[in-house]
């Protein structure tokens, strides 16, 4: 049952020992993974069974908590944590300023010839009232297309978040990825007009992650470009499906950092990053998620199944999400992480004001 999910959660936190719930987009149910003991574990080779859990910069290590204990339970439909009010919180003049000159570097850089694209970003701190536990249950009530999650290990930290963007899905031989990028406010019955800017700063990411994956899979596919909706926001999508066989290793690395989190080329862009923005984004724009899980799923009888009885399939499924929409949740105190992809037409301003909006998407749900 959901509320006895919940506690058993609260209890781990309480004896600080490791832990993640989570709920995947457009599903009803919430996972818990609890580890039994404070150690760090940390994935090799992407070979290992757990929750993953890796930090924007590459040569970092990845921590992976295994599945000592998993619950699952259904959240139930009056579930009475509804969103707070948006807040546009006036940030701090000298953030501001900072963040302006930090995207005119980053458009200098691209008219020098040097980048293409770079995604540039910045932190806010803010006082967070609420119970983490509440905060996540706002996140649930509030983003049902997000991957929402609340992730703890007492020798790392906590981290919260509602993503919108899948790095990776498998399912035995099959992958699936996605392009996200472009940004507008979403109005309610408006569509969005995509202008030349986002379309062009999406179709990067796409060529990037078909260009990647081009030795590594085979059958790829992409669909059209579409529309989708994030919280308060809209972004361009592009889905991506191929065959793989058994190199996650190889396609993690190739993908992660994608250009919708880094940029391109990729060293310049992760050099540009290292050198400029002045903070370490830890495991914001990192990716999160289900390693190499066991599923059991039943089959219904069919005709080619002689005994004509019911059967189980074992499938081994890998699901990773990148770790935007999130916050560090440090004593009473919420560190909100929020970016946006600069190409050769953008403008300082309208970066800013999307930094902005983008941190509302997971501000409202701070506060009751
Ligand atoms: C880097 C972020 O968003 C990325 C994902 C979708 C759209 C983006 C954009 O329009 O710039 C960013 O590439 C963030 O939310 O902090």
């Amino acid at each position: 049952m959901f509320p006895e999910v919940l506690k058993r959660v609260g209890e781990q936190l309480s004896n600080a020992l490791p832990f993640v719930v989570y709920r995947k987009p457009n599903r009803k149910e919430i996972h818990a993974i609890l580890q039994k003991d404070d150690m760090v574990h940390h994935t090799s080779d992407f070979s290992e069974k757990g929750f993953v859990f890796a930090p924007f910069a590459k040569q970092s290590p990845v921590i992976l908590l295994p599945y000592d204990e998993q619950l699952t339970a259904e959240i139930p439909s009056d579930n009475p944590f509804v969103m707070g009010a948006v807040d546009t919180l006036e940030s701090v003049a000298q953030d501001k300023d900072y963040h302006l000159h930090l995207v005119a570097q980053g458009i200098q850089e691209i008219h020098k010839g040097r980048l293409d694209k770079v995604v540039l970003s910045r932190k806010m701190e803010v006082d967070c009232p609420s119970a983490p536990l509440e905060v996540f249950q706002r996140l649930l009530a509030t983003y049902d297309t997000a991957f929402c999650y609340l992730w703890y290990h007492p020798k790392v930290g906590m981290w919260l978040g509602a993503t919108p963007e899948i790095l990776l899905r498998t399912s035995n031989n099959s992958l699936t990825t996605m392009s996200l990028a472009g940004t507008k406010p979403f109005v309610e019955g408006v569509r969005p007009a995509w202008g030349k800017k986002e379309l062009e700063e999406q179709r990067l990411v796409t060529d990037y992650i078909l260009r990647a994956l081009e030795d590594k899979v085979s059958n790829i596919r992409e669909s059209e470009v579409e529309s989708s909706q994030a919280g308060n926001l809209w972004h361009l999508r592009t889905r991506i499906t191929a065959v793989y066989k058994n190199n996650l290793r190889a396609i993690i690395e190739a993908l992660h950092p994608t250009p919708a989190v880094c940029g391109m080329p990729l060293q310049p862009a992760q050099r540009f990053i290292a050198e400029n923005e002045q903070y370490d984004r830890e495991y914001y724009t990192g990716f999160l998620g289900e390693l190499n899980l066991r599923q059991e799923i039943s089959r219904a009888k069919s005709e080619r199944n002689q005994e004509n009885k019911s059967y189980k399939v074992i499938k081994t499924a890998t699901e990773l999400f990148v770790n935007l929409r999130c916050m560090k949740l440090t004593d009473s105190k919420a560190t909100v992480f929020i970016g946006g992809g600069i190409t050769r037409d953008s403008d300082p301003e309208k970066e800013w004001q999307e930094t902005v909006a983008k941190s509302n998407t997971i501000l409202r749900v701070i506060n009751p």
